[in-house]
């Protein structure tokens, strides 16, 4: 068992909220209200910027170049990759770039980016990768369960760019580049004693996840001045 696998047994009521949310079941039978999607994929560029920089800060935590050839390959990832999706999918609604990135971020992306960047700036690498792993190896994950029978089979689904994003070849590379980064780095710096502090930031990330899926669905429209009642 990887150390991957072991994080996600020690927490499998946080893994599953995130894995298994009503936001994911949504999306994979095809009844996830388009509102709630685009609520979604507006608020995931924002975090996608701030993951950025927590990988950019990874590079910085590194004391070795392989160390930091891995985390370059997770920045890159997201600013060469993952965030085409977002602008391909944004700009069929319309939207450019400057504009998404101009939204206000939620509260759910808030909480969740600075968690991460805080666990990159107050502990060392190991913390930072423990609590990054749910997201690259979370959406893997997520992304073959909701193709089961591959992404050629997704037919006209109304979510298949994004499944297929996630399900692909290219994603899984990244997130199994990942977990043996993560696997190596904990045969380096784990202590068994550590453990325990790790699972809680796997699982504080992972409620986190799920809480950003539940900010999608809750979304409503705006009547008034951004934060004021409605
Ligand atoms: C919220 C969230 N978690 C994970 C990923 C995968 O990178 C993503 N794009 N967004």
């Amino acid at each position: 068992m990887d150390i991957f696998d072991r994080l996600k047994q020690a927490t499998p009521a946080e893994w599953t909220s995130y894995v298994d949310h009503a936001f994911v079941r949504q999306m994979g039978a095809g009844t996830l209200p388009q509102q709630a999607f685009r609520t979604y994929l507006v608020q995931d560029y924002l975090f996608l910027i701030q993951f950025a920089r927590a990988y950019a800060l990874a590079v910085y935590k590194s004391r070795t170049l392989a160390d930091m050839r891995a985390a370059q390959a997770g920045l890159s990832a997201i600013l060469d990759v993952e965030m085409d999706l977002h602008v391909r999918l944004c700009g069929r609604w319309g939207l450019q770039p400057g504009q998404i990135e101009a939204a206000p971020e939620h509260q759910a992306t808030i909480a969740y980016t600075r968690f991460v960047l805080d666990c990159g700036m107050s502990g060392d690498l190991l913390d930072l990768h423990v609590a990054l792993a749910p997201c690259v190896v979370g959406y893997a994950e997520i992304g073959r369960r909701l193709a089961p029978a591959g992404t050629a089979a997704l037919g006209d689904h109304p979510y298949r760019d994004w499944i297929g994003e996630y399900a692909g070849d290219a994603y899984q590379e990244i997130a199994a580049m990942a977990r043996r980064h993560l696997d190596d780095l904990a045969a380096r710096a784990m202590t068994e004693r550590r453990f325990s502090e790790l699972a809680a930031l796997f699982a504080k990330a992972s409620l986190l996840e799920a809480d950003f899926w539940q900010m999608a669905l809750d979304d409503r429209p705006l009547t008034g001045p951004a934060g004021s009642p409605s």
